[in-house]
């Protein structure tokens, strides 16, 4: 058996998990791992949400798969697009890990801490209205790369703290370094965080890979993430938009909470909805419609009209620092 894995850090702690989990029950397997960069890893200059979003980290991963050199891949769901390509399934969903955001900071021990001015690091579009709209005395900056290249810049002082999902710091063995994790109050986490899934592709020669992998899948945490993943396709399923989706299950009860905001935070709203836990998909069917009735497609389109702005920008400063003969910044 064949995982295909990105090549940072977090993605092969990921595929590893899942090679000891797939060794313990089939002893008699082999388990391997191969590494492959993708266009997300190697564009870390530009916010993801510009360069074309989800789809980027995983596009090279199913290329191996269609050409029978992987048999699965395990991704951060979050990452996943809402819908899989032609020839490819989801085959299991994984325990859900903490889904909150997490505060790092090497000075300050919470958001309340922070001095006006001070420069918030995240390139998630739904942290930065989040932390907008809370704290408007606060600077948000981008900051992309992987979990120890963030980590990197805050240590040297670039930012007075940064927002990271704590899921992947407990990963790898980071959980210290977390001074606060923010309540789903504080900043509502993005649909799937903290969770795992594992992708495979349709296969005719007859190995069950869904009946394998079964015992890896877990029933809880794939209803909230149907239930959270529903909201975001109803809107478009992009990460060019600041939307927050997060779902929780007491009993047989599920409770989800959405909300969509403007990236500057000054326009938000909010629903959320209890129902059946069986009923994840109609719960997120919903509180999609909740958001709609408070205009969330006006909220989207003028993020989606600042994205393209943004992007005439990044061109134009491209465009003039390739006339002047060195490379745009
Ligand atoms: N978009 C990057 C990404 N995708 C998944 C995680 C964290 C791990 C997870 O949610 O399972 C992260 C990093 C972050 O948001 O800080």
């Amino acid at each position: 058996m064949v995982i295909a894995s990105r090549e940072s850090r977090l993605a092969m702690w990921q595929a590893e998990h899942v090679r000891d989990r797939l060794t313990l029950l089939y002893p008699q397997c082999d388990v391997k791992i191969v590494g492959m960069t993708t266009r997300g890893d190697q564009i870390l200059d530009r916010t993801l949400s510009k360069v074309g979003g989800k789809g980027l980290f995983v596009k090279e991963l199913e290329v191996a798969m269609a050409e029978g050199r992987a048999d699965l891949a395990v991704h951060c769901l979050k990452d996943m697009p809402m819908e899989l390509p032609e020839g490819f399934a989801m085959a299991a969903v994984m325990e859900r890990e903490d889904a909150r955001d997490a505060f790092v900071s090497n000075d300050y021990a919470s958001l309340d801490e922070l001095p006006d001015g001070a420069v918030v690091g995240t390139s998630s579009l739904r942290r930065q209205a989040l932390i907008a709209a809370r704290y408007p005395q606060l600077v948000i900056k981008p900051l992309r790369g992987n979990l120890d290249t963030r980590l990197a810049k805050l240590d040297r002082g670039e930012y007075a703290a940064i927002i990271l999902a704590a899921a992947g710091l407990k990963r790898l063995g980071l959980a210290a370094r977390i001074r606060a994790l923010l309540s789903p109050e504080t900043s509502l986490p993005a649909p799937g965080q903290g969770t795992l899934a594992i992708e495979i592709p349709e296969r005719d020669d007859g190995l069950d890979l869904v009946a394998l992998l079964a015992p890896l899948h877990h029933g809880h945490s794939a209803l909230v993430s149907i239930a959270e993943r529903k909201v975001s396709q109803v809107f478009g399923g992009s990460c060019q938009i600041p939307l927050a989706s997060y779902a929780t299950i007491d009993g047989d009860q599920m409770h989800l909470r959405a909300m969509v905001a403007t990236p500057d935070g000054k326009r938000m709203i909010s629903a959320e909805a209890h129902g059946p836990a069986a009923e994840a998909e109609a719960l997120g069917l919903q509180v999609a419609e909740q958001l709609r009735v408070q205009d969330a497609e006006g909220i989207l389109a003028a993020c989606l009209s600042e994205a393209a702005q943004a992007d005439d920008d990044a061109r134009s400063a491209e465009l003039a620092a390739s006339a002047a003969g060195k490379p745009a910044a």
